[in-house]
């Protein structure tokens, strides 16, 4: 297990927000954290990125206890990567250049080599050259999530902890991101994703966290969460994603349960397809 959390409490000021906290999380997931506003997610990562006081409990980052007088040894945690909610809370440099050069120089990386690595990136999330000469602060919300997605990446983390790294993006931009990331993670690395968009997490998921009031309600596979156990949504505040709830109107139509055993949307629909093909009516 890359993440083993066992009986977190996490307290801001006098005000407790991380009860009991226990979970595992394998390497070269994708594991998603969901709950309504406020429900402890962003502490829950700031809590492995060691960015908050851990109160009482235990935190083994590969088999190895790393809280030290209720803060974690940093170092120990060097190749998590954190994409902040707020990106601007990460930027620290005066142009976007040297943000994304800067995780490369401590690398000790050739300026060509810096330079190269810079136009791949600018290419992969759809950035324009003349940004580099800009203030972070001058970009635009989603060119801002891009940037603080890419300055992280650019890092080579094997772990990313991402706060709803695709608000304020446009839809084309939202989903060729998550797919990167998709394709990322599936070389081998791992990705704890805190989103509120249930089409993203249905569809790029193995598993998912939901949280409730700073506590963990449940931790499972995805498909089972929105196909089985969609009641534990709806108990925590939320709605099952789109796709899922269409299957569910199909199957209260037609009175007939649709064979499906994935949550991601093609599957989905193929298999509502099928379902009203087969009772001879026209799917629009
Ligand atoms: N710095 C802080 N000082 C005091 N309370 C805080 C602080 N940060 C978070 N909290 C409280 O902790 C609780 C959990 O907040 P957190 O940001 O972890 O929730 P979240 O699930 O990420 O919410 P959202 O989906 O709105 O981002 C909230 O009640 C919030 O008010």
């Amino acid at each position: 297990m890359v993440f083993t959390l066992k009986d977190i409490n996490v307290c801001i000021g006098k005000e407790k927000i991380l009860h009991n906290i226990t979970c595992s999380i394998p390497r070269g997931r994708w594991i998603s954290v969901i709950g309504t506003s406020g429900s402890g997610k962003s502490t829950l990562l700031k809590t492995l990125k060691g960015l908050v006081t851990i109160d009482s409990g235990e935190y083994f980052f590969d088999d190895r206890q790393i809280v030290r007088k209720k803060s974690i040894d940093t170092t120990a945690i060097s190749e998590v990567g954190y994409v902040f909610q707020y990106p601007e809370h990460q930027f620290f440099q005066t142009t976007v250049y040297k943000e994304l050069a800067l995780g490369l120089e401590q690398k000790k990386y050739s300026k060509k080599k810096i330079n190269d690595t810079i136009s791949e990136i600018l290419q992969l999330f759809d950035l324009p050259e003349e940004i580099l000469a800009k203030s972070p602060f001058q970009l635009s919300g989603g060119q801002r999530r891009k940037l603080a997605i890419a300055s992280v990446m650019t890092t080579k983390p094997k772990i990313m902890l991402l706060d709803e790294p695709t608000a304020a993006l446009d839809p084309i931009s939202r989903k060729k991101i998550v797919a990167g990331i998709k394709h990322w993670q599936e070389e081998g690395n791992t990705v704890i994703f805190v989103s509120h968009q249930m089409e993203d997490v249905a569809e790029y998921s193995d598993n998912v966290l939901v949280m409730q009031r700073g506590r963990i309600v449940t931790h499972m596979d995805a498909t089972a969460l929105f196909l089985h156990y969609g009641n534990l949504m709806e108990e925590s505040g939320m709605i099952l994603p789109p796709s899922v709830q269409l299957k569910n109107s199909v199957e209260k139509l037609a009175k007939e349960y649709v064979d499906i055993t994935s949550c991601r949307e093609a599957d989905i629909l193929a298999a509502v397809r099928k379902a009203v093909a087969k009772r001879g009516e026209q799917f629009v």
